[in-house]
């Protein structure tokens, strides 16, 4: 196997700069194939990996493997520049991407079981993994004419706040305090949400709205905000999006629902909505934040058609 590897160095608020050079001393006990590319910007992994593809184009080893290493971002530019790659070029043999995690919330290597200390999941990647199909989340923004690609989860409403105002504390990349920024931040969204308007459109089930929404996020993965299980069925492995949305809890209704998600029951809950779906249209009113795969989309009213499309993966 020829490996790739793109790593960002400042994952995990520099974690990942921390153990690259055991990882380099792992990969070399274990006689492997590799080669580095370091990401120097932020969205430069969605340029490095098509960048390697469209060299593997030319020499095209069936046996390369890319590995994206860095936090649930970099997964996301890595697989976003293959998706671009591919539909520009498309081809038989698809090169299969590997994940080792080393960035902070690392909610895909959870909802894949892939380890969460890296040196498992590397001696994972070099041995016992194989290239298996999963289905990653695809969206069209129909007012824009744009599409994109979500590993994890795409959110309109308390989700993206959250990663809004986490990102725009100072204590963001502070290794400790950093986590504390999150906890903050959330407090901050529960006290303060507006419930804003809603259309779901499942495909064959007749369309529903909803005034008051405090939740709205789309998952290819059970969990989201760095661990918290929001759909414990979802998975990669079908071809299904799974939706959930909430209404805009009163504060008893909110301490039923975390607790419940504690007890994995949440989704029985009156004021919550699940929809396990191949295609859904969604469409939001008034200036409301998103975020894929825990990077901001910005502020706008939403309009989109959600699937998901194929892409082999490389685990074990
Ligand atoms: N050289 C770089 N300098 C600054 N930012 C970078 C660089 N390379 C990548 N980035 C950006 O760093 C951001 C965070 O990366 P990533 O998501 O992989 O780590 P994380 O946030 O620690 O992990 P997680 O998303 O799992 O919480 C991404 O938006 C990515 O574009």
């Amino acid at each position: 196997m020829k490996y790739f590897i793109i790593i960002n160095l400042h994952a995990g608020g520099d974690n990942a700069k921390k153990v690259w050079p055991a990882i380099q001393r792992q990969l070399a006990a274990s006689h492997a194939d590799y080669q580095t590319l370091y990401t120097a910007y932020p969205n430069h992994a969605i340029e490095l990996s098509e960048q390697i593809l469209d060299e593997l184009d030319t020499t095209s080893p069936a046996d390369a493997v890319l590995i994206a290493a860095g936090g649930d971002g970099t997964l996301h530019e890595t697989l976003l520049g293959c998706q671009r790659y591919y539909q520009a070029h498309p081809h038989d043999h698809q090169v299969p991407t590997a994940f080792l995690p080393v960035g902070s919330g690392n909610d895909f290597a959870r909802g894949l079981k892939i380890p969460l200390k890296w040196e498992n999941a590397l001696a994972d990647i070099l041995s016992g993994a194989t290239s298996k199909i999963i289905n990653v989340g695809h969206y069209v923004d129909l007012d824009h004419h744009l599409e994109g690609f979500f590993t994890n989860n795409l959110g309109i409403g308390f989700d993206a706040t959250v990663v809004h105002l986490a990102n725009k504390s100072s204590l963001k990349t502070h290794q400790f305090f950093g986590k504390f920024s999150y906890m903050a931040a959330i407090l901050n969204v529960i006290i303060h949400f507006q419930g804003f308007h809603a259309e779901i459109q499942p495909a064959n089930v007749p369309e529903v709205t909803f005034d008051n929404v405090f939740l709205l996020t789309t998952t290819d993965i059970p969990y989201f905000g760095g661990g918290i299980n929001i759909v414990p069925t979802a998975s990669v492995f079908d071809d299904h999006l799974d939706l959930v949305v909430v209404e805009k809890p009163s504060l008893w209704q909110l301490i039923l629902f975390i607790s419940m998600i504690f007890l994995k029951r949440h989704l029985r809950l009156k004021f919550i909505h699940h929809y396990h779906e191949k295609e859904l249209f969604i469409k939001t009113n008034g200036n409301r934040l998103g975020q894929i795969d825990g990077e901001e989309l910005g502020a706008r009213s939403y309009n989109l058609k959600l699937n998901t499309i194929k892409y082999p993966f490389w685990v074990r």
